[in-house]
């Protein structure tokens, strides 16, 4: 009975409010690291009333066992093969794309895209076929080439619509706001700390500033360094077992539940995300992270980076040279690969 109780109100506390509408949600990728506890979390989330889990390997698998959690959602999990693939796909509403190899300490983001970029084109050509008007997730890295990948794959197909793909930054901001607050001894719920930019090292630019922080000197340059390469901290410590994946999760839970919120009529949600963007195509990126509004059609309205000091604006050019490389390299793969 008490299990029942602290179950429930933790589930009250993650995702509050109930869905009227059914939503199909896919997981690719759903037996991995990040996969397991998303799938548990999605399976937590009462907007969701459908659960469509594929992997090369194990997909059935983590799909019996979440299913026997007593939300009123059905679970499935889908076989290796084509067909499995596109029956997980038909008539979802999401599709998370958390399928792929992690790093071992020592690798970059970049040193995953040999094997990952053939993966994220494969997946994005099936989602462009059997879930065409789905919002698409993309949570394998690198993401600051894996979107434009997808992005391409969706092309060729004349299906894209640059307002349903979501490279998902969300761990970067989730981080950054932790950090501050063992900084400053606040309650990390109650702060939200902009992060612009991509995903991935020098591209990942928080702006403290617009939360009205003024760290200084070493201080600043080592929270900044923290948030750039948090991600790296996970892969040390793992140390070969991979990468951050109950933290990501947790942030690819939040994602979409927000999306979903949008969704189903929710004004003024507002996310962190790696799209395609207006703000910096000058300078070469066709995609950039910034807070995004949210709404029935994906993106509603995409922020500005607005007011940033000298500091900031520094970390925003290195960033952007970088960004655009990275957004240049997925397109020429998905063009040289199709
Ligand atoms: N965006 C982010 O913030 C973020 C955070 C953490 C990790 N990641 C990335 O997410 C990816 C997955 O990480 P992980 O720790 O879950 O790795 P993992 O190896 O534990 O799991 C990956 C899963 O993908 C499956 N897979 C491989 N190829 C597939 C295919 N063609 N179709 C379907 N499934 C396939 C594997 O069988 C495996 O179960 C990595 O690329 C990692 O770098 C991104
Ligand atoms: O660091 C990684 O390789 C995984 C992920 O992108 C992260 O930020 O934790």
């Amino acid at each position: 009975m008490l299990s029942r109780q602290i179950f429930g109100a933790v589930q009250r506390r993650a995702f509050s409010a109930s869905a009227s509408q059914a939503s199909k949600v896919a997981v690719l990728g759903a037996a991995g690291g990040i996969g397991q506890p998303l799938s548990l979390l999605l399976k937590l989330n009462p907007r969701v009333s459908e659960l469509a889990l594929y992997d090369i390997k194990g997909g059935p698998g983590v799909a019996a066992d979440v299913s026997h959690i007593n939300t009123k959602s059905t679970v499935k999990g889908y076989d290796p093969t084509p067909t499995g693939l596109k029956e997980c796909l038909t008539d979802s509403e999401i599709v998370l794309i958390p399928a792929g190899v992690p790093r071992k300490p020592g690798m970059t983001r970049d040193d995953l895209f040999n094997t990952n970029a053939s993966i994220v084109r494969d997946l994005a050509k099936a989602a462009a076929d059997s879930a065409p008007n789905a919002n698409v997730l993309v949570i394998s890295n690198p993401v600051n080439s894996t979107v434009p990948i997808t992005a391409e794959v969706f092309k060729s197909k004349n299906v894209y619509n640059p307002k349903r793909l979501f490279g998902v930054t969300t761990l970067d901001v989730v981080r950054a706001s932790r950090f501050i607050s063992q900084l400053k001894s606040t309650d990390p719920a109650n702060e939200n700390i902009t992060v612009v930019g991509g995903h991935s090292g020098a591209t990942i630019v928080p702006l403290l500033s617009q939360s009205g922080y003024s760290l200084e000197g070493s201080t600043l340059d080592d929270y900044v360094r923290r948030v750039q390469f948090g991600g790296d901290e996970v892969v040390q410590a793992k140390g070969g077992a991979g990468s951050a994946t109950l933290s990501m999760a947790m942030a690819g839970a939040r994602f979409a539940e927000s999306l979903l919120k949008a969704a189903q009529g929710q004004k003024g949600v507002i996310e962190p995300t790696f799209v395609d963007s207006p703000l910096y195509k000058d300078r070469g990126c066709e995609y950039f992270a910034s807070n995004v509004e949210l709404g029935p059609n994906g993106v509603e309205n995409i922020h500005p980076v607005g007011k940033i000091t000298d500091h900031e604006q520094k970390l925003l050019d290195v960033c952007l040279q970088d960004l655009a490389k990275n957004i240049e390299k997925g397109v020429k793969f998905a063009k040289e690969n199709p």
